[in-house]
């Protein structure tokens, strides 16, 4: 399984995490213990994480995301969405227990910070790691889909905050990824630029169709782009929601009543709203 983490690729065919990926060309398996499979999408079976001094964070949790399919996680501070999602970008080497995390062969991470190297113009930020004669070429064409054509000479120092995440995503989607994690990506983002790359992330995963984990902390954000929201719980998935809305924004009728179910379920409606949670439509403090 190759992971592009901020460009730099890693492989987690190593430690506790076995890649038996050889199997097919179409996905490699994370095997934790005995079981081991192999899908085009994801597959979480019966996952366990836990650290020191602390009780499980993940409790035998099960997931399964197909292939192009757009999945939303949300859940209470401290409730392992984080945890969740390096499991399965193969950066956590000691996820334990029987169970099994399948994923496709090539997966992209974008983080709250862009983790463009600052010593690195734009298209070489976007290309980095990137093999064959064609990288440069591929990295423009991205870069012109995130909207930043004529700046690949441009030090990320040079771009706002907005256009470094749409370098991070030109750089994730340049590798063509079957898996997109993303963790509150657009959490550091002013209200409107927010609204720009929710709109700029749903056209590129029509065009891409990666399937995607978002993580968020934004219930309108997770039903304007998701195909799914899913509420981490206990160290399990609890509520399990589809979107199906007419149309992608509070003017749908069925939207009001989602957010409320969801909100619900988070525990955050009313008077008991929690301080660690952030009212929808309104910026993550970080
Ligand atoms: N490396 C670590 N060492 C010890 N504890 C950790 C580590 N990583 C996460 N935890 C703990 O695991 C729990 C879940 O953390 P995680 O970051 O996955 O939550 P989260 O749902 O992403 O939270 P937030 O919404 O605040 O980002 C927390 O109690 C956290 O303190």
């Amino acid at each position: 399984m190759a992971t592009d983490v901020g460009g730099v690729t890693t492989d987690s065919a190593t430690a506790t995490v076995t890649d038996t990926a050889g199997a097919t060309a179409a996905g490699s398996t994370t095997a934790v213990g005995a079981t081991a499979a192999t899908t085009a999408g994801v597959t979480v079976r019966n996952l366990h994480r836990s650290f020191n001094r602390s009780g499980g964070v993940l409790n035998g949790l099960d997931l399964d995301i197909a292939p192009g399919e757009f999945v939303a996680l949300i859940g209470r501070s401290g409730s392992g969405k984080s945890t969740l999602l390096r499991a399965l970008a193969g950066l956590d080497r000691d996820v334990e227990g029987y169970g099994r995390i399948s994923v496709p062969r090539q997966v992209s991470v974008v983080f709250q910070d862009s983790r463009l190297l600052p010593w690195r113009r734009l298209l070489a930020n976007v290309t980095f790691g990137l093999e064959g004669k064609d990288a440069a070429e591929r990295g423009r064409r991205a870069l012109t889909e995130v909207g930043l054509a004529g700046r690949e000479r441009a030090w990320p120092g040079e771009l706002s905050g907005g256009q470094q995440q749409r370098a991070a995503l030109a750089r994730s989607l340049v590798r063509e990824p079957q898996l997109l994690l993303a963790d509150e990506p657009f959490g550091a983002l002013d209200a409107l630029t927010r609204l720009q790359m929710h709109a700029l992330l749903r056209k590129l995963c029509a065009v891409h169709k990666p399937a995607v984990l978002l993580v968020t902390h934004d219930v309108d954000e997770a039903i304007v782009l998701a195909d799914r929201v899913i509420l981490l719980d206990e160290g399990v998935v609890g509520t399990d929601v589809r979107v199906d809305l007419e149309e992608r924004s509070q003017a749908d009728p069925g939207f009001a009543a989602l957010r409320r179910q969801l909100l619900d379920a988070l525990g955050a409606t009313g008077e008991h709203l929690g301080s660690d949670f952030i009212a929808p439509g309104t910026r993550r403090a970080s």
